[in-house]
């Protein structure tokens, strides 16, 4: 049985007075919730404070995650968090590889798998995103691409213990969102490369109110990895509360 699992990613945006009011929003525009996780992965800043208020937010499927987490447990590496930082404020999930680290951050496959292996030795859940640019898209480069990503990121992986999110770079942030059926069939190949069956496997990239319903009706899609309309509490339990 695959899981739900609907994830917000705000990315650099909202400080602690605008999370706690999406906190305070979020739940009285959620409907019942059947079966489905929920995750919003908010900037280092809110991680303690929204984590405090948790407790308090109607929505017990809620989880916070985190956006990214050092392989080391400690050390001189200036700007990044560690696991156990992540641990001890009870942080079960954080975005690994997204296209924006390793556009421009010089994330590479490497790092990436360095990083899925120590979040999950500290009983993390990676959600590890993969997706083609444009370019390799046009070029008939997608599942090459991404096969080579899976294959680098997953090295002495636990598969037991992982999300991916299938994020064409084209499609982030952009209105173009891909067409579900096509997220479907890659998202399909990518399970086909697994060892793991079940895992969840998410579609990211212009998720919004009125495209969900399509999105989470494809039989290949577990669900959400979402930016820009995960800040506003209304649109994203509007996403949460899909029809399939
Ligand atoms: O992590 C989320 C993705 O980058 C998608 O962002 P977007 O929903 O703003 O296109």
């Amino acid at each position: 049985m695959r899981k739900v699992v609907i994830a917000g990613n705000w990315k650099m945006y909202k400080n602690q007075s605008e999370a706690k009011a999406f906190f305070s929003e979020f739940p009285k525009h959620l409907q019942a919730i059947a079966d489905q996780q929920i995750i919003i992965c908010v900037p280092y800043t809110n991680l303690a404070i929204v984590q405090t208020i948790l407790p308090s937010v109607a929505c017990p499927s809620l989880s916070i995650g985190a956006q990214n987490v050092h392989w080391a447990d400690s050390g001189a590496f200036t700007g990044e968090i560690s696991a156990p930082m992540l641990v001890e404020l009870g942080i079960k999930y954080a975005v690994i590889g997204h296209s924006e680290r390793r556009q421009f951050f010089g994330e590479t496959d490497d790092t990436v798998n360095k990083r899925i292996k120590t979040a999950q030795a500290h009983g993390i859940t990676p959600i590890l995103c993969v997706g083609e640019s444009k370019l390799q898209r046009d070029n008939n480069e997608t599942e090459t691409w991404i096969f080579s990503q899976l294959a680098n990121a997953l090295v002495d992986v636990d598969q037991s213990n992982l999300i991916i999110a299938y994020e064409p770079i084209w499609a982030i942030g952009t209105g173009d969102t891909c067409q579900s059926s096509e997220a479907n069939r890659v998202i399909g190949l990518i399970r086909s490369k697994l060892d793991h069956q079940n895992m969840t496997i998410q579609y990211g990239g212009s998720v919004k109110p009125d495209n969900i319903d399509e999105i989470m009706a494809q039989p290949e899609i577990d669900g959400v990895l979402v930016g820009g309309a995960s800040l506003d509490p209304a649109g994203f339990a509007r996403i949460v509360n899909y029809q399939p």
